[in-house]
């Protein structure tokens, strides 16, 4: 019998993670929310907004509006260097603010870049915040932000939008990792391991549920071997040459099925936490010549922008603390370190080029640092 585990707190969600998800939903749907902080803004992502949110800000903003963007990003549409290190760069907006189809363009460097020439301004304090409701949204980082009139809420234009702190956005990460339950346990038998079973975890957000592959009773084990895999739609279930991920996974099974025991997390962090969408948009960079690691931050992404809490969360509930690390990559064994894990052996896991993921996998050696070869 499958045993449940119970969700923590209570079934409405955390305070500090509902309006995180609900502001989420309004992003994906282009519908301004209020950032609350001490001098609270309003924010929409630049690629979803339509032209009755556009509206709604200017109804209810009090000062100038700006596109705020990652400084990676920025520096392509300024055609000039910006403070790398900044948390985002302003450009200014001009009012009435109509045109959404240059506010796209603007976020989304696979459009044509037909542009205006934009000026920057010193960006809002809870800018970092702003953004990184874009990311949660999967979008991208690209927000239209303005101050909001006080009383907004009291205003007829203001009465359904959502409030969502500032402090929630930053903290949602490690919030959502915490709220991680298990749901669902059931054998699936394996080609290459027939004693899986396959452990379903869900976050409060009810978004993507994260899977733990077990084959054996990693468990008892003093330090099993275990595969921390981002999803991967391309690699995985299609078998796209780009990538090593679909022989890397299979890789990771068959190993432990011979070993007899070991946990492949399958992580939904798809894209390296860029979702699917961002990460066809940095193979169409890719094809016009940059490598992996550019076209993430072209995009106004990180390169990696996966947090390891979720992977530490489930292997301390699955009871396992002490692993040996199926992976090339020296960040995972330092970010799992560092949320508690602890890493007796760094197991190799490469597999040959296939005459497509060449240079992707010289890019993973030369600039992300995996120990290759
Ligand atoms: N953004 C982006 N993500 C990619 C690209 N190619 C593959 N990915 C994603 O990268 C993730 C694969 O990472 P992992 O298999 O965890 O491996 P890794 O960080 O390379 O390290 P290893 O443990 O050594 O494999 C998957 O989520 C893929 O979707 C790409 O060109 N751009
Ligand atoms: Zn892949």
């Amino acid at each position: 019998m499958t045993k449940l585990a119970q969700n923590p707190g209570s079934t409405l969600g955390t305070p500090r993670t509902r309006a995180v998800h609900r502001a989420i939903a309004e992003a994906r749907r282009g519908v301004p929310v209020v950032l609350a902080a001490k001098h609270p803004l309003i924010i929409v992502p630049a690629e979803t907004v339509g032209a009755e949110g556009l509206r709604l800000i200017d109804t209810l903003s009090n000062g100038p509006a700006v596109l705020l963007l990652s400084p990676s990003r920025a520096a392509a549409v300024l055609q000039h260097e910006v403070e790398a290190k900044a948390p985002a760069i302003a450009l200014k907006l001009a009012r009435p603010l109509i045109d959404t189809e240059t506010l796209k363009r603007a976020a989304d460097p696979t459009l044509e870049q037909i542009l205006p020439r934009f000026e920057t301004t010193a960006p809002p304090p809870e800018s970092e915040a702003a953004l990184a409701l874009g990311k949660l949204a999967r979008l991208l980082p690209a927000m239209v932000v303005a101050p909001v009139k006080p009383g907004w809420a009291s205003q007829k234009a203001g009465a359904d939008l959502l409030a969502v702190p500032a402090a929630d956005l930053l903290a949602y990460p490690l919030n959502l990792a915490s709220s991680l339950t298990r749901v669902a346990e059931v054998a699936v038998p394996l080609d290459a391991a027939r004693d899986a079973r396959l452990i379903a975890f869900r976050a409060l957000d009810q978004g993507i549920e994260h899977m733990a592959i077990i084959v054996g009773h990693p468990e008892a084990q003093e330090a099993p071997l275990v595969r921390i895999h981002s999803e991967c739609f391309t690699g995985d279930l299609l078998g796209s040459l780009r990538c090593d991920c679909g022989p890397q996974l299979q890789g990771a099974i068959a190993r432990m099925g011979r070993e007899g025991n070991g946990a492949v997390l399958y992580l939904a962090q798809e894209g390296r936490g860029i979702g699917l969408i961002n990460k066809l948009r940095a193979y169409t960079l890719q094809d016009e010549g940059l490598d992996t690691l550019d076209a993430n931050r072209a995009l106004g992404w990180e390169a990696d922008e996966r947090n390891f809490h979720i992977a530490a969360a489930m292997l301390e509930a699955l009871g396992i603390h002490k692993i040996r690390l199926l992976t090339n990559n020296p960040e995972k064994v330092k970010g799992l370190a560092a949320c508690g894990i602890e890493i007796v052996e760094r197991v190799p896991h490469e597999f040959a080029p296939n005459g497509v993921n060449d240079s992707y996998l010289e890019t993973k050696a030369k600039r992300f640092g995996h120990l290759i070869g």
